[in-house]
């Protein structure tokens, strides 16, 4: 069977005096190492896409960080400057993209930004600035130059029994890294919280009911994956829905 291909939402970025469609390396990396896909960059059109023609050319979706914000009026909220930076164009890819996945069982993995974005389109809020609020840590990135030192692997998190993500990872408590300053306040009504921080913030959801995979972690398994096991064992998880997927969807050809 050819590799099964999986869709990564870009974002935008300004660089070099014009714009453009880009995603980190460590994304694609750990779809090809990690889940063994072949990854499709999707560009971040402001104006959508006609999602069930992406959907139907791939097998699985992958959102990926980001230093840029869910724009808070998707959750309700009256945007601040606090609440930015912002990246409309990715907002408008991934909110239609990731409720249509779930509508159609096409596995979705949401890292970071994406468990946030995963969180909004399914009718969930975000705290902006978790930090600055009584008793909860500081999970943001480290203001260092070395990446590695940026992403180490550092924060305790506690994955609860019997969660789809202790099926992949197993149920207890293991490390993870932490390069963020929003999280989710409400979760959306057909999320289960999975996984949480020392100090009580939300660290992975999976859908409810969900026809396939769609889970979401608000650290960043992509980052070590070959090094770190439980990194290695979400991406693994992961590839595998995604071929189940396009096994499937070679059936129905
Ligand atoms: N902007 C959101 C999501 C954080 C996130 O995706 N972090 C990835 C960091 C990417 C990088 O800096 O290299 C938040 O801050 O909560």
């Amino acid at each position: 069977m050819s590799m099964p291909i999986v869709a990564i939402p870009a974002d935008i970025r300004e660089l070099d005096g014009t714009t453009w469609h880009v995603v980190q390396t460590q994304y694609v990396n750990a779809a090809v190492v990690g889940g063994g896909l072949l990854p499709l960059i999707v560009p971040a059109l402001e104006d959508g896409h006609d999602i069930d023609e992406v959907l139907d050319r791939v097998d699985g979706v992958l959102l990926s960080g980001s230093r840029s914000n869910v724009h808070p009026s998707l959750y309700g909220k009256v945007a601040e400057e606090k609440d930015g930076p912002f990246d409309p164009a990715r907002d408008a890819t991934t909110m239609p993209l990731i409720r249509r996945a779930i509508e159609r069982g096409v596995p979705l993995l949401a890292i970071c930004r994406g468990i946030q974005e995963l969180n909004v389109a399914l009718g969930g809020t975000l705290a902006s600035e978790i930090q600055e609020m009584p008793g909860v840590a500081d999970h943001r990135r480290r203001d260092v130059p070395d990446r590695d030192v940026q992403y180490e692997i550092h924060q305790t998190v506690h994955v609860k029994e019997g969660s789809c993500l202790a099926g992949a990872l197993g149920a207890g408590q293991f490390k993870v890294n932490s390069l963020h300053r929003q999280a989710i306040s409400d979760a959306a009504p057909n999320l289960a919280v999975e996984a949480v921080a020392e100090d009580g913030t939300i660290e992975a959801v999976s859908v409810i009911g969900a026809k396939s995979f769609a889970v979401g972690v608000q650290w960043h398994p992509e980052y070590w994956v070959g090094k770190d096991g439980p990194s290695n064992a979400l991406f693994k998880a992961f590839g595998e829905a995604v071929r189940d997927h396009a096994a499937a969807r070679k059936l129905n050809d």
